[in-house]
């Protein structure tokens, strides 16, 4: 969806609108005839959920709210379909619709996936890259540590425990009143031998639970979690930890992490391109060049979260996109959250693309020195990684030049663990007053 001429992104359907037959004069009970004059190849007919709003901006057409379960009447063509909802029928765009699988409740219309969700937090291949990432790790650990004295008799929430390292930590080397250990995958059921086999039963309380369900005997002084996954966000496992935050933390208690913010910088990915877009240029020789276009759909339209980015790379110094302070932030803020940026290019190089990471910090609860994690390029490398967003055409670069733009993380109004990221950018020499060249991509993260 990139276009050079302005950095407006739309979406174009395949087939224009007015082409569609206008079928509004068909009667429901006749849909046989329908499907037999537009057999739509794969699709069998049923009901399905609309992901994202729809308004209608003709007569033939149905205005939906996400969420809405149509019947799919007829798929006239791959962009529009005619669909029933509470007996209107009308035209709704079929990139808005997802099938309702034929037995309830599967985990393909759950929009937390919480099946496939819990599922893989069962085994310990997750929970073992955690506790192997010793920079994350040894900041819980160095914040529990600063704070020792601080948690004495205190009450503490350890939310998605995991394998309650976190609330190791704080049994270990403070004197906390109780620690509740709240973890809702299979894995809670090790997490509960663990704390027998340790000797801490006296502090720790494992509840084997969403948080979201908790219920506790009183409100809790500190809730620490580790919730970060890729752009900080992802997972968006950070709602439960701000549901829990206004039902149970006393007013004036500690959150940690206390703050977090995602970081940006433009940067040069020589190899990333040329592996996966100029490598079709003369394979063995041949002409492959008709397939990068497939190559850049196929290797370029989602980031690559494990990316690691070398500080050579950097095209400019980085900077801050957002700032969250886990004390006021509020869920709904959640939807959409953006940040512009500017960047002064400090080295001439091909610039492929945005490279994104976060930090989090710990507030001291005596208000010494906070502690921060900085998962970035300056800063020991974590399994979080790197994020690259690579623009589908590098563009060259040179030093003085002006690189501005926003970030716009839009949250999938479906599936709730989703987000898409819309980057805007243009680049302006140091001598001139107009860009050379404007983009706008938008990346989903996953779905
Ligand atoms: N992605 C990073 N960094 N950490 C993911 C960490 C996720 C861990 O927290 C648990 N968890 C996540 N959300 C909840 C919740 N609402 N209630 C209870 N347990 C939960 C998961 O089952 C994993 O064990």
């Amino acid at each position: 969806h990139e276009n050079q001429d302005d950095n407006q992104c739309e979406y174009s359907p395949g087939e224009s609108y007015e082409q569609l037959p206008d079928i509004a004069c068909l009667e429901i009970s006749s849909t046989m005839d329908c499907m037999a004059q537009y057999p739509y190849e794969d699709y069998t007919y049923g009901e399905f959920v609309i992901m994202s709003d729809f308004v209608a901006t003709e007569e033939t057409q149905l205005s939906l709210s996400c969420g809405d379960r149509v019947v799919l009447l007829c798929a006239v063509t791959s962009d529009w379909w005619w669909v029933e909802h509470n007996g209107n029928c009308g035209y709704v765009p079929a990139s808005h619709l997802h099938r309702v699988s034929d037995e309830e409740d599967t985990e393909d219309d759950d929009p937390w996936q919480d099946e496939e969700y819990y599922g893989s937090y069962k085994t310990l291949k997750l929970h073992l890259e955690m506790l192997s990432d010793q920079p994350r790790t040894q900041t819980y650990r160095n914040v529990i540590l600063q704070n020792s004295a601080a948690l004495k008799g205190k009450r503490i929430l350890d939310l998605g425990c995991g394998t309650g390292i976190i609330s190791f930590f704080c049994a270990q080397m403070a004197q906390p009143e109780v620690v509740y250990a709240v973890e809702a995958s299979d894995i809670a059921e090790q997490t509960s031998r663990l704390v027998k086999e340790n000797a801490f039963s006296g502090i720790i309380k494992v509840i084997r639970q969403k948080a979201e369900d908790l219920k506790l005997p009183s409100k809790v002084d500190v809730l620490v979690s580790e919730w970060m996954g890729t752009c900080l966000v992802f997972e968006f496992m950070l709602e439960s930890v701000l549901q829990v935050r206004d039902l149970w933390l006393e007013e004036g208690g500690i959150m940690w992490p206390s703050t977090a913010s995602i970081h940006m910088v433009p940067c040069s990915a020589e190899k990333e391109y040329a592996t996966k877009v100029l490598f079709w240029d003369s394979p063995y020789g041949l002409d492959f060049r008709m397939l990068k276009p497939m190559a850049v759909q196929e290797f370029l339209s989602k980031p690559s979260p494990d990316y690691v980015l070398n500080t050579d790379d950097c095209l400019s110094e980085p900077c801050v996109l957002m700032n969250l302070n886990m004390k006021t932030l509020k869920i709904e803020e959640l939807e959409k959250m953006s940040g512009p940026f500017t960047f002064h290019v400090k080295r001439d190089g091909m610039f492929h693309g945005f490279t994104t990471w976060f930090s989090v910090e710990f507030q001291n609860i005596d208000n010494k020195e906070h502690v921060e994690l900085n998962t970035g390029p300056f800063n020991p490398l974590t399994h979080w990684k790197h994020t690259l967003f690579m623009l589908d055409e590098p563009i060259q670069t040179h030093r003085g030049d002006r690189i501005e733009g926003s970030v716009i993380f839009h949250r999938n109004p479906f599936w709730r663990r989703h987000l898409s990221v819309t980057l805007n950018w243009s680049v302006t020499e140091e001598s001139a007053t107009t860009a050379h060249s404007v983009g706008c991509k938008v990346f989903p993260i996953w779905r």
